[in-house]
């Protein structure tokens, strides 16, 4: 064996490592697609994630069309976009606005014709906008599963259902989802949340395969955590608020890294991206890999969590 390493093994390891080290290079120096002019949707963009990718969005030339509950805080983001020197060569647009709830579905149709009068058209759409939730599933009100769903999963493909027959006829158009590494394994205390982003990857897989033929990518990016709101505006088992900024949140992600590399994925048309670090990424694939060990290591954190709670 170690004849084996010493003689051919290292030097291929060593150069395949390289190849890809260059490749991953290669990828990210591609200049990829303009953002000038694009006219850009997102959702959730009165804070948190979706504010700073509507920062980033905005500097890159971009129009927007700016989505949230609150016409205040939008506003606010509005001014501050404006009224900041932005360091960018780009010729940039005051943002448009357009106010409705995702978990109203009925609403919904309405806001996406609104969306489409701001500029005729959507060539981006940045599915943001979401909650979180905390909760024993055996203290959870049926309701506050449904509620939750009602926001992450149906508010976002109601949202993607209307704008898309626009982008079909035009042959153009790209659909984005801010999902969660929360998409891809569940974790104990989460199953609202886990539930409806596994859901939305899903359904944001099938309308990849589906919506190939005419050309629209659809990315869909998973992130683990991100220094937001988030957790503060999560709901509880009783549909009352969490309120509280988690230690996880507090040390998560810059959002501002998130935004940019949301700006490249969608550059690139990545189909689908996964922003966190090695013990999110690790478990991914031992969800796979080995089920067994992770269901383990998921039950031992649960119940970690809570002889916490109980103490
Ligand atoms: N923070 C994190 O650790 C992570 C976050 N994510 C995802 O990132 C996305 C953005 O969340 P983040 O910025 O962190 O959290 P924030 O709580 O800061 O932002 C959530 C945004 O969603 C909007 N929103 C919430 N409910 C509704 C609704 N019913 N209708 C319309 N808009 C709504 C809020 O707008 P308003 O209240 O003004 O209407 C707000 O702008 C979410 O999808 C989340 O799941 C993914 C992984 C990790
Ligand atoms: C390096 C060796 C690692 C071996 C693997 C051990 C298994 C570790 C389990 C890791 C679980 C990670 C969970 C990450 C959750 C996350 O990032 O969620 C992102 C969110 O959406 C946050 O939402 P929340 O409301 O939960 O704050």
């Amino acid at each position: 064996m170690e004849r084996f390493m010493g003689g051919g093994m290292l030097p291929l390891v060593l150069g395949s490592a390289a190849i890809f080290l260059l490749y991953r290079m290669l990828v990210r120096l591609r200049p990829g697609a303009a953002l000038q002019d694009a006219v850009v949707v997102i959702t959730g963009a009165s804070s948190g994630l979706g504010k700073e990718c509507a920062r980033v969005f905005h500097a890159a030339g971009a129009r927007l069309v700016l989505c949230g509950r609150d016409a205040a805080r939008l506003q606010q983001v509005v001014q501050e976009l404006t009224g900041s020197a932005t360091n960018t060569h780009c010729q940039t647009h005051s943002p448009s606005t357009v106010i409705f709830d995702l978990a109203d579905t009925d609403t919904v149709e309405r806001a996406a014709a609104d969306i489409l009068k701001c500029y005729g058209q959507v060539d981006i759409l940045i599915n943001n906008a979401g909650i979180s939730y905390r909760g024993n599933i055996l203290d959870t009100h049926l309701s506050v599963q449904r509620d939750v769903m009602e926001t992450n999963y149906f508010g976002p493909i109601a949202l993607t259902q209307a704008l898309l027959p626009s982008m079909v006829c035009r042959r153009s158009g790209h659909i984005v989802v801010i999902s969660s590494v929360q998409g891809k394994l569940a974790i104990p205390y989460r199953s609202a949340y886990a539930a409806s982003k596994h859901a939305t990857q899903a359904y944001f897989d099938c309308l990849r395969a589906e919506i190939d033929r005419f050309g629209i990518p659809v990315t869909v990016i998973s992130p683990g955590y991100i220094r937001t709101n988030l957790s503060v505006n999560a709901v509880t088992g009783d549909g009352s608020k969490h309120g509280v900024l988690d230690k996880t949140t507090a040390m998560g992600w810059d959002p501002r890294d998130v935004a940019y590399a949301v700006l490249r994925a969608v550059r690139h048309r990545s189909k689908d991206v996964v922003l966190a670090g090695p013990a999110p990424s690790v478990a991914i694939y031992l969800r796979t890999l080995w089920p067994s060990l992770f269901f383990k290591l998921m039950a031992s954190r649960a119940r970690k969590e809570q002889k916490m709670k109980d103490e």
